[in-house]
């Protein structure tokens, strides 16, 4: 980093002298009224240009933005020296500074078309070709359990990046799965987790995925010996862990200590962020789910942006666009969340998987620099899929005191076109709806008319709606492999984007580190009461009361 605030740059003065005198003219009805091409303006067409066909509109036309206020943060872009860092990625650079590693997910799905030099790169295509055969060999029903049965049940066990993406994909890829192969997901260190689960499976015809990085995380590893325990007590020998065990993991000395053959590992490197991982060994789950050839579909929709975003002008960028938005609301507005609202049941944890994705990312308070950042990072994201929330949260959207900026996402055909499709059409006039009510409100004017010359005034009041809450809606043709790839690196590159103009390092998680440590001191304390030393006199009283009702 240039060792230079977010703040200093020029374009951001400007900004906020933009926000001090425009901001309330910053109308939607009025610059909708003004400008009858808004809509052409600000909004466009991704095609890919590498790979699978793959098309979405973004509209963001209904965002508080003017021409000048793009070029402004357009500048900042470019002061914040995006591209040279957005090259730096895509060359291999160190650019994860605290932990000295490149960060390269893009090169887990780049298909030999970029040159990326670094260690491991080289090795992409052999883990590929692993999980390849692999899975084909479960799914065919060649790979055979303990007892010479086929597998039908996976287990992946994994927590954070090693869980949230499998999760993720696989919900949303649904109606690409082998449905007589179930797939559960175990990553709580709570033994209901677990427990729940295996009620579920037979030691027979389950496989267990142990998903890790590091393959030292506390809850996989437990949850892993205590899955490996419950296995055996069925196989009774240790010869048949091969057969049912597979780790997915940069870490071949401990998963070999565990028990699983280097055969059955599947590799990947330090430069795989958790958070980005799904790409990697990571989505053997998603491959054994739908197939190898759409989790490569899926890579490919991922490359075919990871190119947009490499190549495409800014002005045309869809990931910059995206970033430069939450941006303006998050410094100027000083909006705190940003929500996901994809109208699509398969998406239904993609907030979910963007809360680790871009809250471990951009939750920062220094820079690389490690000086304290005097402006607001990363949001909060939240969200759930429509039309759920339209029936619980939407109220304070619409009518809170907050502006709360909305992605809004949806299919414009279904792969469950029931009844004729009458599901979809009502579940798309409410994603068209929701973005106009939030952008225009209801006057006072038009409710008086609508209730007539004896309402009250309260009730008059009550039903008026603000209006100009800015959003974004997205919407694609259909939901396939290749198009949630695109739209998954398409918020990945946005991340990115943020993470340099604010000047944070978006690929460490310091963070998670201290309630971990402490996690461990306490359970050696959690004995007996005269064990309990050092906290303060909450923690210590938390603890002795739980010691009131421990067993065992
Ligand atoms: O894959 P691992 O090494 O078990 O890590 C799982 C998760 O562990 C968490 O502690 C990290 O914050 C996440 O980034 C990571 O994805």
């Amino acid at each position: 980093m240039s060792g230079v605030l977010a703040s200093e740059y020029p374009a951001w003065k400007k900004l906020q002298e933009i926000y001090d005198t425009h901001r309330a003219s910053l109308v939607l009805r009025n610059l909708f009224k003004a400008d009858p091409l808004r809509f052409q303006k600000f909004s466009k067409t991704y095609t890919s240009t590498d790979g699978p066909d793959v098309t979405f509109l973004v509209d963001y036309s209904k965002n508080l933005i003017t021409q000048p206020i793009v070029d402004t943060l357009l500048e900042l872009v470019r002061e914040a020296k995006v591209e040279e860092y957005r090259d730096k990625m895509f060359s291999g650079e160190h650019i994860n500074t605290s932990e000295d590693r490149a960060v390269l997910h893009v090169a887990l799905r780049n298909f030999d078309d970029f040159t990326i030099t670094e260690e491991g790169v080289d090795q992409v295509k052999g883990v590929l070709e692993h999980i390849k055969s692999f899975s084909e060999a479960v799914r065919s029903g060649e790979w055979k359990g303990y007892t010479g049965k086929p597998i039908n049940t996976i287990v992946n066990i994994g927590i954070g990046g090693s869980d949230l993406g499998p999760v993720m994909v696989t919900e949303a890829l649904k109606p690409y799965a082998k449905r007589d192969l179930t797939a559960h997901f175990v990553s709580n260190i709570d033994g209901t987790h677990l427990a729940e689960t295996l009620r579920l499976c037979d030691s027979e015809t389950t496989l267990f995925i142990i998903a890790s990085k590091t393959f030292t995380t506390q809850e996989t590893i437990t949850n892993a010996e205590s899955a490996r325990e419950w296995f055996l007590g069925h196989a009774k020998d240790k010869a048949h862990v091969a057969k049912h065990f597979v780790a997915l993991s940069t870490n071949t000395k401990d998963v070999t200590a565990f028990g699983i053959s280097p055969e059955n590992m599947f590799q990947f490197w330090d430069w795989v962020g958790g958070r980005y991982s799904l790409w990697s060994a990571i989505g053997l789950s998603i491959a054994l789910v739908i197939g190898y050839s759409n989790f490569e579909e899926l890579l490919k929709g991922a490359h075919g942006m990871d190119k947009h975003f490499k190549e495409a002008p800014l002005e045309s960028n869809l990931p910059v666009l995206l970033a430069i938005l939450g941006v303006w609301y998050n410094d100027f507005f000083g909006t705190q969340t940003h929500v996901l609202l994809p109208y699509d049941q398969y998406l239904h944890k993609f907030a979910d998987y963007f809360q680790q994705g871009d809250m471990e990312s951009n939750g920062k308070t220094v820079t690389k620099n490690g000086d304290r950042v005097n402006y607001e990072t990363g949001p909060i994201i939240w969200g759930a899929s429509g039309t759920n929330g339209q029936h619980s949260f939407y109220q304070l959207i619409h009518q809170g005191t907050k502006i709360i900026p909305a992605d809004f996402l949806a299919p414009a055909t279904t792969h469950n076109p029931i009844a004729n499709s009458k599901h979809h059409r009502i579940l798309l006039s409410n994603f068209f709806a929701q973005p106009e009510a939030l952008a225009f409100g209801k006057t006072e004017e038009e409710v008086r008319a609508e209730l007539g010359p004896n309402a009250s005034e309260p009730l008059v009041k009550s039903k008026v709606f603000e209006g100009n809450k800015p959003s974004t809606s997205i919407l694609f043709p259909l939901l396939t492999p290749a198009t949630l790839g695109a739209l998954v690196a398409l918020y990945e590159h946005k991340i990115f984007v943020q993470g340099v103009v604010w000047g944070i390092n978006s690929f460490d998680q310091m963070g998670v580190e201290l309630g971990k440590v402490l996690a461990k001191n306490i359970l050696a304390q959690l004995g007996k009461p005269e064990d309990v030393k050092g906290h303060d006199s909450s923690t210590t009283g938390l603890i002795h009361y739980y010691q009131k009702y421990r067993k065992e």
